[in-house]
């Protein structure tokens, strides 16, 4: 089996940000991919309530979302739309950060809307309030497919390890991470909290992520990862857009849970 990982600079134009994106799942399929992953907010990356709110779309007319579909369709592959940022019935007006897995045929099989909300203060300099503009899912997800089952997180989920040992004790063989991390902690954790959650979970990651310089007031940290059930990298995107191809054999799944069983192994304790 073969993962494309698309790697991209989205920016606050949904217009502009979804050939480029398509060009990358092209490009991915054509190199063999049986499926193929974007990052976080794919389709807008925008630091301005006033600009989402005129640009983005509830998602039963959303215009990335129906072209997406349809290119799954005309590939005959499987797509992980990362997210998109789609507006919601909210009473507060937020947004969703909403996952989507896509069947060959164009159907979507699976969505997933973002549980944790990135609220920090990394620095005097660099904060963040994610939600303040997006409205919090509370249901974990998990799909099956030909390629495996797979469970759905995005981004800052990445650090709640609870949620990715219950999709793995639910039956996941491979969870996604698409993300758009910030350089600041993506140079300090991602690949030590990829990487620990795979061997965790005995499940394959996958994590596409954004990178670059977004907007003037955006960057991201790329470095798209793939991650075996054993914790090796097993690709590593760098920082440019592009593709990053990586071929998996899910039974590397039960070979990993089979040398160390500690999935099974829960107990229940006391305290504190
Ligand atoms: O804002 C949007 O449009 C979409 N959401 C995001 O990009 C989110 C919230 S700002 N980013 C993260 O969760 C990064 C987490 C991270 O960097 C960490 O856990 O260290």
């Amino acid at each position: 089996m073969r993962a494309g990982l698309v790697q991209i600079t989205s920016g606050d134009d949904p217009a502009q940000n979804l050939p480029v994106t398509l060009g990358l799942i092209r490009a991915a399929a054509a190199d063999g991919a049986d499926i193929v992953l974007t990052p976080e907010v794919t389709n807008m990356v925008s630091t301005s309530r006033q600009r989402q709110t005129a640009l983005l779309h509830p998602e039963d007319t959303d215009p990335s979302l129906a072209a997406f579909r349809a290119e799954a369709e005309a590939l005959g592959i499987w797509l992980s739309i990362g997210s998109l940022a789609l507006k919601t019935d909210d009473p507060d007006g937020r947004f969703a950060n909403r996952s989507f897995l896509i069947a060959p045929d164009g159907t979507v099989v699976a969505r997933y809307d973002k549980i944790h909300m990135f609220d920090v203060e990394i620095s005097d300099t660099e904060s963040y309030r994610e939600s303040a503009g997006y409205r919090p899912g509370d249901r974990a997800v998990m799909a099956d497919t030909p390629l495996g089952r797979i469970g759905l997180t995005i981004c800052y989920d990445l650090r709640f390890p609870h949620l990715y040992r219950r999709l793995a004790q639910a039956g996941a063989q491979i969870i996604t991470v698409p993300s758009a991390f910030s350089p600041v902690t993506g140079a300090a954790h991602w690949e030590t909290l990829l990487r620990a959650r795979a061997i965790e979970t005995g499940c394959f990651i996958f994590a596409a992520a954004q990178t670059g310089q977004n907007t003037e007031a955006r960057a991201t940290y790329g470095h798209s990862l793939a991650v075996s059930p054993w914790g090796e990298v097993l690709a590593d995107g760098g920082t440019g857009p592009g593709i990053t191809m990586v071929d998996f054999d899910l039974a590397d799944v039960d070979r990993s849970r089979g040398r160390i069983p500690a999935l099974g192994h829960d107990r229940p304790f006391e305290g504190p």
